[in-house]
């Protein structure tokens, strides 16, 4: 028999499976994880298949070396199929597929050391090579050839001639422990709280989501509930009739930040049989929840993104929560989305799919319509409270009145009104920093990152001023003069999240505000404290980017402000009115949850914009179809599908050349499609990040089955002819243009 195996490599072109040879004295079975030689090298890799040996090619073949199931898990036959799907559909390496599957903890890390062979001699190593390899026991290839200056090929040489020889060694992750550990011990005690009694709406959803499990065929549902509807309720509910018929389930929010409250609020049904899964986890975190699920001992998992990829066997729900977020959309190989994998796996274990949002995207609507997805709907509040009554401020109005503070005259009434009765209000600004944009008034002249296409964001660290930039975290001291030009007549543009707190301290002394951005949250567990306190009552604001958009519930929070709803309505990208709209209705779902009613306000200078006109009336039908239409006009999602490629190089022409034989390859494979429209190269929406030019080429199609086959051998045949230092990536089913 031969085995099929797949191994990390990093040059793309010669991404396959390799065939090794069998030893009659190794029993192995197709998932299972092996060492195998890989040039002069020893390397990890699974077997994702076995064959006879007929069928395998006539060259001679290298045998497999060793087993490694005592440290690192075998692939489960769904994983190997489901390592096949993200090939087939995202276009990426079996390495990307592997590694996006197993959590990096259970990956074995190989190193190999050079050391003295049989053969070796002071004559032909030389005395001081031969006293360092005795006294290190050995010496990386990175040794050899920076220290000691010897060539590859001599490498191979002494390899050949056992002058030297290999010597691998196995890590996992975690130390010396091994990796296939006991369970976790002392688990704590969770006090259950026992379900709430449904709505009549939450009821009949309940009801079609239960029917639907009963009959064992996999479906997808919409759960279209405004905010505080109660859709959470309705998961639990599900979950619960999934769990007793002895069947799995799944629960996935849009931001780590929001598993918290989740977790707490499942735990609370569910006790120790939940499992969390995040990229924030220590690798020690991950490897025990990833271990507790594949062993079964929890069978409700909650956690962002990669959570969709947790062992559950038999799972009968998937929920995948605010479905329309972009954080469901992988932004690195494999460029994954999430309701894509979830379908696949659904279909895999005959299971449901609940997708549940109050903005649902226009693509997931465009399905019910279409007749794909069934619809459930959530229309109220519970206990019929009313939805947050909007107020849209025109920031133009304010301006030519005389009134240039960040914040409008409406919304400074009602911060001072929620202070002085001691309620909470929670303000939105979709960008960090202190000022976004410095500007010289002589030349025009911005600062720009000299790395990237975009400009410095000024950010106060301690006593001193600092320029960021957004993308590489390049860092330089504010600029006294202007680069360019040399004058001082240099202006701030554009406040960030920053500079709105240093004003509300300033317009409202005595105010207790909280900052919670990328800045503020790094630290582990922050967002856990930072959200305690606000809940705590102990700030009266809670300032922040859209990491406190949605999700959240705080029984004290009355007011919402929005203080520049513009931002995300001007981002070179089509779906930026899309995006706008489910900002507002999330942020605004914040305020009134509870007994209290609440109010938002949204300072704009678009006020007439359909985007913000809807989002004032919360009208989610008004929006689907003035953007539909918009989207058919132009041909763009959901009525097609987009796969962009990005070009990347140093030098701009040969970015631009290579984009452009892309281009035309594209065309070669496409031409005379009707369905199918190729974009030619362009530079990308950040034509520069990191010091490197980058070009895309985009195509639209109606069905990716029918053009899969000719963009997966353009893009092949491309990595193959790229020189190196050319980057190309593809994104299938792109989310965001940059
Ligand atoms: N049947 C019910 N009876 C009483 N209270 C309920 C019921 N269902 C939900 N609630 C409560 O109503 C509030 C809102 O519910 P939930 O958080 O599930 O809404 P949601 O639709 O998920 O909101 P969002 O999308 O805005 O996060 C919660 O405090 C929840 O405990
Ligand atoms: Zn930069």
């Amino acid at each position: 028999m031969i085995a099929k195996v797949a191994i990390e490599l990093r040059a793309k072109p010669v991404d396959r499976l390799y065939d090794y040879l069998i030893p009659e004295e190794l029993q192995v079975q197709v998932g299972d994880c092996v060492e195998v030689p890989f040039g002069t090298r020893v390397v990890t890799g699974y077997i994702l298949a076995l064959e006879s040996e007929k069928q395998a090619a006539q060259r001679e073949l290298r045998p497999l070396l060793r087993l490694m199931t005592d440290q690192t898990p075998s692939l489960e036959p769904e994983m190997i199929e489901m390592m096949r799907f993200l090939k087939d559909r995202y276009l990426c390496t079996w390495g990307a597929a592997l590694q996006t599957i197993l959590p990096p903890v259970t990956r074995v890390k190989t190193s190999a050391r050079y050391v003295l062979g049989e053969f070796a001699t002071e004559a032909e190593l030389g005395v001081a090579l031969v006293a360092y390899l005795k006294r290190y026991k050995g010496a990386t290839k990175k040794t050899l050839v920076d220290q000691f200056a010897i060539n590859k090929r001599q490498l191979d040489t002494w390899l050949q001639q056992n002058v030297l020889r290999l010597d691998v060694s196995h890590r996992s992750r975690l130390g010396k422990r091994r990796v296939i550990a006991e369970g976790k011990q002392g688990e704590q005690a969770f006090e259950l709280e026992v379900p709430l009694a449904l709505s009549l709406a939450q009821e009949i959803a309940y009801r079609e989501v239960c029917k639907a499990l009963d009959q064992q065929v996999s479906q997808t549902f919409v759960l279209h509930g405004v905010t505080g509807s109660g859709k959470t309720e309705v998961y639990l509910q599900a979950i619960e009739y999934a769990l007793r018929a002895g069947k799995t389930a799944m629960m996935l929010v849009p931001e780590i930040a929001l598993t918290t409250q989740m977790m707490a609020r499942f735990q609370r049904r569910f006790g120790a049989r939940v499992a969390v899964l995040h990229s924030r986890l220590t690798d020690r975190e991950k490897y025990e929840e990833w271990y507790r699920i594949l062993r079964q001992e929890a069978d409700v998992v909650v956690g962002a993104r990669s959570a969709i990829f947790a062992p559950l066997r038999k799972i009968g729900l998937i929920v995948i929560d605010e479905e329309h977020e972009q954080t469901y959309k992988q932004e690195t190989e494999p460029r994954y989305v999430v309701r894509e994998v979830a379908e696949w796996r659904a279909k895999y274990h005959q299971a449901v799919v609940i997708l549940g949002s109050a903005t649902p995207s226009l693509e997931t609507m465009y399905r019910v319509e279409r007749g794909r997805y069934t619809l459930l709907s959530l229309p109220q509040r519970i206990g019929e409270r009313a939805l947050a009554d909007v107020q849209i401020v025109d920031m133009r109005e304010e301006f030519r009145k005389g009134h240039h503070s960040l914040f409008s005259q409406a919304l400074t009434h009602a911060l001072q009104e929620v202070l002085a009765k001691g309620e909470q209000a929670i303000l939105f600004l979709n960008r960090r920093g202190y000022t976004t944009i410095l500007l010289c008034r002589d030349c025009g002249e911005a600062a720009t990152c000299p790395d990237c296409d975009i400009s410095l964001t000024l950010h106060k660290v301690g006593g001193s001023s600092l320029l960021r930039c957004h993308f590489c975290g390049h860092t330089e001291p504010l600029r006294e003069v202007c680069a360019s030009c040399g004058s001082e007549r240099i202006r701030q543009f554009g406040a960030g999240t920053q500079k709105i707190e240093q004003a509300l301290f300033e317009q409202f002394p005595g105010i207790r505000v909280i900052r919670m951005d990328v800045d503020t949250t790094g630290k582990k567990g922050a967002h856990e404290q930072m959200l305690g306190e606000f809940e705590r009552n102990e700030a009266d604001v809670l300032l922040g980017t859209q990491m406190i958009a949605k999700g959240l519930d705080f029984a004290r929070v009355t007011l919402v402000g929005v203080v520049a709803a513009d931002i995300s309505l001007h981002l070179p990208d089509f779906r930026s009115a899309e995006r706008t709209f489910q900002l507002l209705v999330q942020v605004g779902g914040r305020a009134g949850r509870h007994e209290m009613p609440g109010r938002m306000i949204v300072q704009t200078f678009s006020p007439e914009h359909y985007a913000i006109c809807a989002a004032k009336k919360q009208d989610y039908d008004q929006f689907y179809q003035t953007e539909m239409a918009v989207r058919k006009a132009m041909q763009y999602p959901p009525y097609t599908e987009i796969t962009q490629f990005l070009i990347a190089h140093a030098s701009e022409q040969v970015a631009y050349n290579i984009a452009y034989l892309l281009y035309e390859e594209l065309q070669n494979e496409l031409f005379g499609r009707n369905e199918v429209r190729i974009l030619a190269a362009v530079p990308a929406s950040i034509p520069r990040l990191r010091g490197v030019y980058r070009y895309q080429v985009m195509v639209l199609y109606t069905s990716f089955a029918r053009v899969k086959e000719a963009i997966t051998r353009v893009y092949r045949k491309m990595l193959a002819k790229a020189k190196s230092g050319v980057v190309i990536t593809v994104d299938v089913n792109a989310q965001m243009l940059f």
